[in-house]
């Protein structure tokens, strides 16, 4: 279980993540969203051991991720996906040596045909032809790319990936193909997911549970369907609406939302992170 402990990050003097505690369970997908700038991807970078947290404890099963021992011990189960495959892939390697660094890495020397197999098995599981083997990643589509990026992250066979806004570069019949192969793989037994996201339809398809983050902090946390269509917290209700095509921002607003706007609902406490 991936455990986050009263994490904290400035950069100087700004607070990009306060006091932000939350928990993964094995096979949970857990989205965190939040608005541009709300420390989404600072969480995401001190999960990594990208950045070092200024306060706070990140565990991972019995590895402390904040200590170098404890993230070494760690990085074969914590994987990641990025955002913009392309600057994540070295474009002097072919898709060939792109995956099989990590399976020299984790699992060794073998035959070459054995070592083709477990290639062309990584290429499929993630919807790319074996005839990709010889390519750069200037000879793939972006979305060709995000997905080499996810055999890449499944080489190492983690059990947690956190995924930092990995449909973002693609086009929207792409994003649609991709969130279903991210959900097939999770329920063929594929790790947990971290998944930092601004769409809140992709939140929906996929999540378990939400995290809405504002301004470095949790603002409210729990079952997608219960924050997507009871939100508690007036951060996540503007988010909600900010997500709807315009025209129907304007027919919500005074229906929908003023529902939710119930005097009665305190957003300090209703949005507390729930245990
Ligand atoms: N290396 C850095 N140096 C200084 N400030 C930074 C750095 N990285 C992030 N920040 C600041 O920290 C805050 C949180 O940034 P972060 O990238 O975590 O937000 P985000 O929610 O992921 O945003 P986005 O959705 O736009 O990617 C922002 O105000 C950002 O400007």
């Amino acid at each position: 279980m991936l455990s986050v402990e009263g994490l904290s990050k400035r950069y100087g003097g700004h607070d990009a993540v306060r006091d932000v505690s939350f928990s993964v369970s094995p096979g949970e997908i857990v989205g965190l969203v939040g608005a541009s700038g709300s420390g989404k991807s600072t969480i995401a970078r001190c999960i990594l051991g990208l950045e070092r947290p200024d306060a706070g404890r990140i565990r991972y099963g019995d590895a402390i991720l904040t200590d170098r021992a404890g993230r070494r011990a760690a990085r074969r189960a914590v994987q990641a996906v990025f955002q913009d495959p392309r600057s994540s892939l070295n474009p002097r390697w072919t898709v060939r040596r792109i995956l099989s660094e990590p399976l020299e890495t984790w699992i060794g020397r073998e035959p070459r045909a054995a070592r083709t197999m477990r290639l062309n098995a990584l290429l499929s599981q993630v919807t790319l032809s074996p005839d990709l083997l010889a390519r750069y990643p200037h000879e793939l589509s972006t979305g060709q790319c995000q997905r080499l990026c996810v055999a890449r992250a499944f080489a190492c066979g983690p059990t947690l990936l956190v995924l930092d806004e990995p449909l973002s570069a693609l086009d929207v019949s792409v994003q649609a193909r991709m969130l279903v192969m991210l959900r097939d793989l999770h329920a063929a037994g594929g790790p947990s997911y971290l998944l930092i996201t601004h769409d809140f339809a992709v939140v929906r398809e996929i999540c378990d549970r939400v995290l809405v983050l504002d301004g470095g902090r949790i603002v409210e946390t729990g079952p997608v369907a219960r924050v997507l269509d009871r939100p508690f917290h007036s951060v996540t209700r503007a988010l909600l609406l900010d997500a709807l095509p315009l025209p129907f921002q304007a027919a919500a607003a005074p229906c929908k939302w003023t529902v939710l706007n119930d005097p009665t609902l305190d957003d300090a406490t209703a949005g507390a992170p729930s245990p």
